[in-house]
């Protein structure tokens, strides 16, 4: 189903309470037909879960993972002016402009797994508020970030990988990842780019500012992710949301992108069944993010860049557990010995 934009935070906030369940007749005929496939019972390992995964979120006895859609969001973040990142908030819209060149990693890995990459940029020219003493963004720059994240979700797609590009988001991952679980801030900041020394301790103290302002005054989720995000991670939520919908499966990329969907998973069970880590990012708090939320990365490559670059690598595994799914012979067909 294709879903209507919110236009406030009660309409996104409907869409998440409103996202299907997983298709369970589905999930049990994929089920059915991997054990009549000419190899032992679970010798794909993973391979079978994430054919049986995509079955259920599919709602396709016969899954597939053809039609794979890239979607990497920018946005630009006030906290960047706080000495968080060891790059000039600039590089944002000059990444931009090298995706649309086709000179970044994710060209070359969207082009090695035959994807499609779309690139949204969100209001570069307007960073979000300095998040230390007040919030992000307000509902409708929330809302509207959201909605434009729900708009990569096109007809056809099988499956979405989300990413994003964005100077000082790894510090709005680790204020929100420490908003929504609580903890020591600290043990939610990382390096990101390359923060160290000085870097490093305005990451820290600004998490440690941004979550004793906005824990005093609200604990809702979704409401954390518009006040301690920004707009690239509103669209990764947003994308999400509208993917469920769509019965479109969904690869995450690093922390900066299990950040973003994480009030998903707490404010619904299964809010992220449909979504799959990619890969681990060596970002240290993101093992932390996915434990929390109950995630098993695919991939664990020591990557630490974004870009949906991860994910996209993940996503050639699933479309492989896709084709091993749909295109293996069963013991009867191969005239193999054995089975069931
Ligand atoms: C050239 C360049 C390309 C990138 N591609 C992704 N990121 C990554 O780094 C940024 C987050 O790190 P921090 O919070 O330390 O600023 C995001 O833009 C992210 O996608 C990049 C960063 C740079 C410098
Ligand atoms: O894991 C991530 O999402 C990440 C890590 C470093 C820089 N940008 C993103």
């Amino acid at each position: 189903m294709t879903i209507k934009p919110p236009v406030d935070l009660a309409g996104l906030r409907l869409l998440i309470e409103t996202m299907p369940d997983g298709d369970e007749t589905a999930a049990s005929a994929a089920i059915a037909r991997d054990r009549l496939l000419t190899k032992p019972p679970g010798a794909l390992g993973r391979l079978e879960d994430l054919a049986i995964w995509l079955a259920r979120w599919q709602a396709r006895a016969r899954p597939r993972a053809e039609s794979v859609r890239i979607a990497v969001f920018a946005g630009n973040h006030g906290i960047a002016a706080a000495g968080v990142s060891p790059y000039p908030a600039s590089v944002t819209v000059q990444m931009v402009a090298n995706f649309a060149a086709g000179g970044a990693a994710i060209n070359a890995l969207s082009g090695a797994i035959g994807a499609d990459l779309t690139v949204v940029p969100l209001d570069l020219d307007r960073p979000t508020a300095d998040f230390r003493a007040g919030p992000a963004m307000d509902e409708a720059e929330f809302v509207a970030a959201a909605a434009a994240g729900m708009a990569v979700v096109v007809p056809g797609l099988d499956l979405l990988c989300l990413g994003e590009m964005g100077i000082g988001n790894t510090t709005a991952a680790a204020a929100l990842s420490a908003g929504l679980f609580g903890g020591d801030a600290a043990a939610w900041v990382g390096p990101g780019t390359g923060a160290v020394g000085p870097v490093l301790q305005a990451k820290i103290a600004a998490v440690e500012s941004a979550v004793a302002f906005h824990r005093a005054q609200c604990d809702d989720p979704l409401d954390l992710a518009r006040r301690l995000g920004g707009r690239e991670l509103a669209a990764m939520l947003g994308a999400c949301v509208a993917a469920r919908h769509a019965r479109v499966p969904v690869v995450l990329d690093g922390y900066v992108a299990t950040a973003a969907v994480a009030a998903l998973g707490l404010l619904r069970a299964g809010g992220l069944g449909h979504a799959v880590a990619g890969h681990c990012s060596a970002e240290p708090a993101h093992r932390r993010l996915l434990d929390r939320l109950g995630l098993v990365a695919l991939l664990d490559l020591g990557m630490r860049l974004g870009e949906a670059s991860g994910a996209a690598l993940a996503a050639g595994i699933v479309r492989a557990a896709a084709r091993c799914h749909g295109e293996m012979a069963s013991f009867a067909e191969a005239g193999v010995d054995g089975g069931v």
